[in-house]
């Protein structure tokens, strides 16, 4: 489990992380979502120990994380951070030998990961001689390569295809399924939802929301849609029943007593047909507009 408590960061008059307590367990994919200048960026500096907490401490397995936890960690920078002139495969090989690999090991996976992504053929190119997305690509390899214990990826879907994406995903619940907690940013919201467990919602510095996807989408009071034929107007006078919205036959509500969709029910069945009476389940996008507002 990696975890951060009370983690703050000030840069002058500017509170860049505020407090921030995060919890990725072994096996999750944590995504970490936030506008931007919310703060994400300088919370992953200080879980690596790049940039030094103003307040606050990283754990690694429950005590205080130490430069050789943090050397086993997979890191993907915002700013990158390959070399632009060396051949795809010797960096790859040269920075799997930094974490500790021997250079039979380090080829055998740098090799792997190159296929992976489709790279095989552009082993011996020069990072600069590949698109964007394919560098982007070979910065991903570069922070899985040598079996890392946590992963800490700063935007790491950003500038990828769809095929790249999905390839992305796959490694990133496979590194997941061996017990590795996984923290990664990303804006790309409905991404955040089709991929993550558990969410941590950043807003000015400070964590506003945080749990599983479903906690997320339950938290409050749910809404529910009534569909029936004609009018549904008459929804207002049910005892147990707050009315969000009225059109035409639709209505959108809170059901407040927990028999009130026994009464709307009966209600709407004495008056004609029922055509739905479901829960309006939010979207990932409309609890980061709620939470983040
Ligand atoms: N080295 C620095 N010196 C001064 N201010 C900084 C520094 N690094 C970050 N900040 C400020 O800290 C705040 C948080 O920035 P950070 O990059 O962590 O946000 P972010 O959530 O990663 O944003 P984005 O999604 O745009 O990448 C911003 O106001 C930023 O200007």
């Amino acid at each position: 489990m990696l975890e951060t408590r009370g983690l703050t960061r000030t840069f002058g008059d500017v509170t860049a992380v505020d407090g921030v307590d995060l919890s990725v367990p072994a096996g999750t994919l944590t995504g970490f979502v936030g506008g931007n200048g919310a703060g994400k960026t300088t919370t992953m500096r200080m879980v690596m120990g790049i940039l030094r907490p103003t307040a606050g401490e990283v754990l690694w397995q429950g005590r205080p994380a130490t430069p050789a936890d943090r050397a086993r960690f997979g890191y993907m920078p915002e700013e990158r951070g390959l070399y632009p002139k060396q051949p795809l495969l010797r960096q790859l090989v040269y920075l799997g030998r930094l974490h500790g690999l021997t250079a039979a090991a380090a080829t055998a996976a740098a090799t792997e990961h190159l296929e992976r992504f489709g790279l095989a053929d552009r082993a011996g190119d020069k990072l600069e001689s590949l698109s964007l997305g394919n560098q982007q690509r070979v910065q991903i390899a570069a922070a899985l390569l040598a079996t890392p214990s946590a992963l800490v990826l700063d935007e790491p879907f950003s500038g990828l295809d769809p095929e790249a994406v999905d390839a992305m995903a796959d490694l990133l619940r496979e590194h997941a399924a061996r017990g590795v907690p996984v923290l990664f940013s990303s804006h790309q919201l409905d991404l955040v939802e089709r991929l993550c467990d558990s969410l941590v919602v950043l807003s000015r510095g400070r964590v506003v929301a945080a749990g599983t996807t479903d906690e997320l989408r339950h938290r409050g009071r749910v809404r529910h849609r009534l569909v029936v034929d004609g009018d549904a107007g008459w929804v207002r006078d049910v005892d147990g029943v707050s009315v969000l919205d009225v059109d035409g036959g639709t209505a959108v509500l809170e059901l407040l007593a927990h028999d009130a969709a026994d009464r709307v029910l009966r209600e709407a069945l004495a008056r004609g047909s029922v055509r739905e009476l479901s829960p309006l389940v939010p979207s990932l996008s409309e609890i980061y507009r709620e939470v983040t507002a």
